[in-house]
């Protein structure tokens, strides 16, 4: 059986799809089918988890996220057969290995969970070539693999190799802990809540480390959050489960924002939508303009004399190293008295291409100039985004969305018109047309018709 599988049209999700990742790297990772899975805990009246058909694709990242108690975690732990479900079926790449030796089934399935879980008496590099050195893995491919490892979270393997968790930040921690779900290579990884106990702005950093490490690796991962922001920042695609592991609605983050199937999701999604929707978009994707540069080994006389001659009122001044270092008025200049140093205001935020609408919207908003710089890997300018250039982004966006969730809802009464039509003809291939996208059967990919 293999362990890993191509991108199959059933199973491609929205990472294995089109977008600036397609291409890039090949998918590693394996589809996961969940069969009828359930759990009712001993004592239990009722089932934690209920019946829930899903089928995630290769490749893709998907978040479970609903109210406490709802069964997430439950849902999410069956997986590795961590909880033992009471009844259903787990395939993993196809392989049903709902009672397979759960040893076996965990080098399979890399698990990550909220405060890193690390063994506190062994190194981190201990802690990362734990799985490797366990199934038998020579010690010097374990070595090479803690440093590869350390090396793609973003760790400097000689500083932190022999460290242990509690000389650790949070957010290192979860680095770690990250690696050593990774450190065996396996096509699943499965995060619970990893990053729920580290800082706001830690949080954003490590969200955006998993962006990049997923554009490189394409492992197929499930990720249960309870906050529906880190969900649509993160998800290729989100579960929204209810009581008993129900699903609400599996969908697109931008279905889901747009066109929850029922008041449940509605809440869920809470107010906002909008600016959720700014966390969707990069940069990349919206007009980075240009904008008259100076740099501070141009002659003060000459940046005079372009400000003095009327085309722009406002300039950026950039260090010697090419990097947005003030930006510069006509006054200032009038004021500087002969020196660069005392004139201008100092560059106070910039962003980088990959950032969110919504990151680039608050440097916006706390930068006087209403515009900010956006640069490079290593801090060189590119060009800016004004207040201008995001609003319309966003309006166009929100347009959008409207277009196609009107489209979905077009199809979809198609499709119910058709069925009808056979129906009335006694046509006996015609099955129910779903309500919503409400109920436990979901299957990869076409949930947007099933939206309202
Ligand atoms: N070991 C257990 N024995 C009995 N009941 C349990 C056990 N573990 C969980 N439950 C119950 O199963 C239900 C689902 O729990 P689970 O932890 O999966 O939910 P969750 O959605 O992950 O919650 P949270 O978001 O609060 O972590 C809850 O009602 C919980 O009380």
């Amino acid at each position: 059986m293999p362990e890993t599988q191509p991108p199959t049209a059933a199973a491609a999700g929205p990472a294995a799809d089109a977008g600036p990742a397609a291409g890039a790297a090949p998918v590693t990772g394996a589809t996961i089918q969940l069969e009828n899975l359930s759990k009712r805990y001993h004592g239990s009246a009722l089932p934690a988890v209920d019946s829930v058909n899903m089928e995630i694709g290769a490749g893709e990242l998907v978040v479970f996220v609903g109210p406490s108690g709802c069964g997430k975690s439950t849902l999410l732990k069956m997986i590795n057969r961590l909880i033992e479900p009471t009844s259903g079926r787990i395939r993993i790449g196809g392989e049903d290995v709902t009672r397979i030796d759960p040893v076996k089934l965990r080098r399979k399935v890399g698990y990550a969970i909220q405060a890193s879980g690390l063994f506190p008496h062994m190194t981190v590099g201990d802690n990362i070539g734990l799985v490797p050195k366990m199934i038998g893995w020579s010690k010097t491919k374990v070595k090479d693999r803690v440093e590869e490892m350390l090396d793609l979270v973003g760790l400097d393997p000689k500083e932190f190799h022999g460290r242990y968790p509690r000389q650790l930040s949070g957010g290192q921690q979860q680095r770690v802990g990250v690696a050593r779900a990774l450190a065996a290579d396996p096509p699943v990884l499965l995060m619970d809540e990893p990053f729920g106990a580290v800082d706001p702005i830690t949080r954003d950093h490590l969200q955006d480390e998993l962006i990049r490490l997923q554009r490189e690796l394409h492992k197929t991962i499930v990720f249960v959050t309870h906050d529906f922001d880190e969900a649509v920042k993160l998800g290729d695609r989100i579960v929204v489960l209810r009581e008993q592991s129900h699903i609400a609605q599996f969908d697109t983050p931008e279905a889901i924002l747009t066109n929850p199937s029922d008041d449940f999701v509605s809440g869920f999604v809470g107010a906002g939508a909008a600016l959720k929707r700014l966390n969707l978009t990069r940069v990349r994707d919206v007009g980075i303009a240009d904008f008259p540069t100076v740099s501070v080994d141009d002659p003060l006389q000459s940046i005079f004399d372009r400000l003095r001659a009327g085309t722009h009122s406002e300039l950026l001044l950039l260090d010697r190293k090419g990097r947005p270092y003030k930006w510069l008025r006509r006054g200032d200049l009038m004021r500087a008295k002969g020196s660069l140093a005392r004139a201008g205001t100092l560059v106070g935020d910039y962003v980088t291409r990959d950032a969110t609408l919504r990151d680039a919207l608050e440097a916006v908003l706390t930068d006087s100039s209403g515009r900010v710089a956006v640069t490079g890997r290593r801090g060189e300018y590119i060009g800016v985004v004004d207040m201008e250039t995001l609003m319309n982004s966003v309006h166009e966006l929100l347009e959008e969305d409207r277009l196609s969730a009107m489209e979905a809802q077009h199809e979809l009464e198609e499709t119910r018109a058709q069925q009808t039509h056979l129906a009335q003809e006694g046509g006996a291939a015609a099955g129910p047309v779903p309500e919503n996208g409400a109920g436990s059967s979901v299957a990869g990919g076409g949930g947007r018709l099933e939206g309202k």
